[in-house]
This record gives structure tokens, sequence and C-alpha cells, in this order.
């Protein structure tokens, strides 16, 4: 019989604290699990008062995982902190005044559970790509997605996802969403003429992003991702100031100089009041013909900064051919097909990327005052 994600989660039972001995689930440690493909993603509650260490607690949780049979192809474990983000998450709390407060009381989209945008430093470093990929790889993981193009100045979505033959349809004031590989999504770049220069200034910036977001009939969602312009410029405050979010994931490449770009990002958020989710790593290694895995632009480089700044870090993603290809020809699903490393380390991003909204839902951290670094 195949194996559920409940079936995994039952298997976590097994797993005792040494200290406490009591299992993780009757301790409330388990903060997500997830099974894809015969992969399963377990994320638990790490904090001083854990007994053990965590590779302890990771092979038991491996060995109990396993216990389920040939189909479990392989068991990833990662540990996320309970603790409030303090000096690393940026300080003190904001006034009520912050974006966010605003945001939380006039919330827009109040069918939507979690909002996240996703964001670069720089531009070209594959924020598109990590947005479109997260979205199909959590809608893969059976929530409600959407995603909402919010580059208004260069729309990749129409492409990502292949809408070049479907034509927008809507009802009085609103837009229905595209629904495509298992989301839904809006873009721009299907409301505008095709090769039409997109120049905005700031307040028609404002405006076009505004109703993108909120003029889309979205219905409820799970996820709602948001793909941002590169930089810190205009949309991004637009949007701290419209709608409550999760967080915001930051997409960087190993280089110093793309680092330097995120650093900026991260900070930016921090700022606005949103919480860092985590950073993706984005083109990180390549793999050969040969099968051995290049480290082109310096591996590790944007996990390293991820733990300077102290926020999570959800993971890496090959630079891949196949990946180039099916984002030209609008075909993301093909990604996560296939027993290989490109769909191993999207599902393990996507799958960290909803332990962590799950770990901040518990904190309780949602409801209360936003941070931010002054
Ligand atoms: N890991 C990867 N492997 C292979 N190709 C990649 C990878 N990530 C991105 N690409 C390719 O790089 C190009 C740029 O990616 P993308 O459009 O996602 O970047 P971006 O950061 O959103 O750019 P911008 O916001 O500046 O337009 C695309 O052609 C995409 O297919």
């Amino acid at each position: 019989m195949a194996i559920s994600k409940q079936d995994v989660q039952n298997q976590l039972r097994k797993v005792q604290d040494p200290e406490l001995h009591r299992d993780l689930v009757s301790l409330n440690r388990v903060a997500n699990v997830a099974w894809c493909d015969g992969v399963a993603s377990v994320s638990v509650l790490w904090s001083a008062s854990a007994g053990g260490t965590q590779q302890q607690i990771r092979d038991a949780i491996e060995q109990a995982v396993r216990e389920l049979g040939d189909e479990v192809k392989q068991v990833s474990v990662d540990f996320v902190g309970q603790e409030k983000p303090a000096q690393g998450q940026g300080g003190q709390p904001a006034g009520d005044d912050s974006p966010q407060a605003q945001a939380r009381a006039s919330n827009p989209l109040p069918n939507v559970k979690h909002i996240i945008a996703v964001g670069a430093g720089k531009g070209g470093v594959g924020k598109s790509t990590v947005s479109v990929n997260l979205a199909v790889g959590l809608a893969r993981t059976g929530a409600k997605v959407g995603l909402l193009d919010g580059d208004i100045y260069g729309p990749s979505v129409p492409t990502m996802l292949g809408l070049d033959d479907i034509k927008p349809q809507g009802s009085g004031n609103m837009i229905f969403p595209f629904q495509v590989h298992g989301i839904k999504t809006m873009t721009i770049g299907k409301l505008v003429e095709a090769d039409k220069p997109l120049i905005w200034r700031g307040p028609m910036a404002h405006g076009a992003f505004r109703q993108l977001a909120t003029q889309t009939e979205w219905g409820e969602l799970d996820y709602l991702i948001i793909d941002l312009p590169p930089g810190t410029g205009d949309v991004p405050l637009t949007l701290a100031q419209l709608l409550p979010l999760t967080g915001a994931v930051v997409v960087c490449t190993p280089q110093k100089v793309a680092q330097d770009d995120a650093r900026r990002a991260v900070k930016m958020f921090q700022q606005l009041g949103i919480h860092v989710l985590g950073v993706v790593e984005n083109m990180s290694y390549f793999i050969g013909d040969d099968g051995k895995e290049y480290d082109i632009f310096g591996r590790g480089g944007a996990k390293r900064m991820a733990e300077q700044l102290a926020v999570p870090f959800l993971g890496m993603v090959p630079i891949n051919m196949r990946l180039r290809e099916n984002c030209d020809t609008g075909d993301p699903t093909a990604n996560f097909v296939g027993d290989d490393k490109l769909a191993e380390e999207l599902t393990h991003v996507s799958q960290k990327l909803a332990g962590q909204v799950q770990v901040l839902s518990m904190s309780g951290e949602l409801d209360a005052p936003s941070i931010s670094v002054h």
C-alpha cells in the first residue's frame, strides 16, 4: 500500500527525546512533515531544552521512517529554532505605525493564509525561477498556492509558466487568475501588450502592484508567493504597506557580489518589519556529464551569509540545463519529475519553507508586533 504523510507522521511516535523519554509527536516537537515522491522531509523544533544531539535525533527519525519500506528513498531532517529572532533578525519591536502593522489592520486578502515575498538584491540570480518552483513545489505537497508576478518591470511568469496561448478573463473589477501546473497565477505580462516597455514611476508602480494583488480573484489559498522585482525599490515598500506577510525569501547566488546585494535585501525586509523566512542559494553548483559536482561560483557562499545574518538557510539549487529549458518552455512541473538531484533539491527547499512557515505560526510571532532594524 502506498505510503502517506500520515504514515510518516505516525513513525515519529517511535522517536523519543532521550532525556524526557517521550516521543517527538506528544512533545509537540514536530514542526512539519511532508511526503512526496519517496522523499520524507521532517522539521523538528529544537531548543535549549531538547535532549540528545541533533545527530541522534536525525538518525532515530531516519531509522523509524525507513521502517516503512523500500518506497522511502530519502529522509531529510532539519531543525528549526523556537527562539524568537533577536539580534540576527534585527532587534527591537517596531511601533504600531510600521508598514506591516498598517497592512495587518486593513488586510485586503483575508482568505490567503500565508503571503510570502521572494526577493533578491541583484537581478538575474534566479528569483523568478525560485518563485515559480517554490509555488509548484508547495502545490505538490497538497497546498493551495497562488503566484503573483510582482516583477512589474520585467515579468517572467508568462514564459516560465507557459501562459502564451491563454487569454485573461474577468468579471466586473476582478480578474480571474490563470490556473496552470496546480497553481493560480497573475502577471502584468498578460495584461499589457507584449514588447511594450514597462516604465513605471513610483505612484504608477504602486498602483499597478496594488491592482494586481487585490483585483485578482484568488479565492482561498494556503500560500501566495510574490515574485518581487530585483533590488530595494518601490514595490517592496508598497507590498509591505498593503499586504500582511508571513515573511520573505531571499535568493542569492554564491558569489561575494551577489551576497553583498542579498544582505541589503535581508536588511530591507527586516526594516519593513517582514520576517526573513530564509535564503535560497541558486546556481549553487553544477553536475557535469561525468556525474561530478563542480562548484563554479563557490558553493556555500549564500549559506555562510545566511549563518552570519542569523536567518534560516532553505537549501541549494544546482545550475541545471533541464531547469533552464523547462523555464524557457514554461513547464516547471517537469523539474520535479525524475529521480535526480534537481527534483530532490527543489522539493527540499519547498518543504523547508513550509516548515519555517509552520514554526513561525506555532510560535505566535505572526500576531506579535513586527521587528525592525534601526
Ligand atoms: N539554477 C539554474 N540553473 C540553470 N538556469 C537557471 C537557474 N536559475 C536561473 N536560471 C536561468 O537564468 C535566467 C535568469 O533567471 P530568472 O529570470 O529567474 O532571474 P531573476 O533573478 O528573476 O531575474 P530578474 O528579476 O533580474 O529578471 C533564466 O533564463 C533562468 O532559466
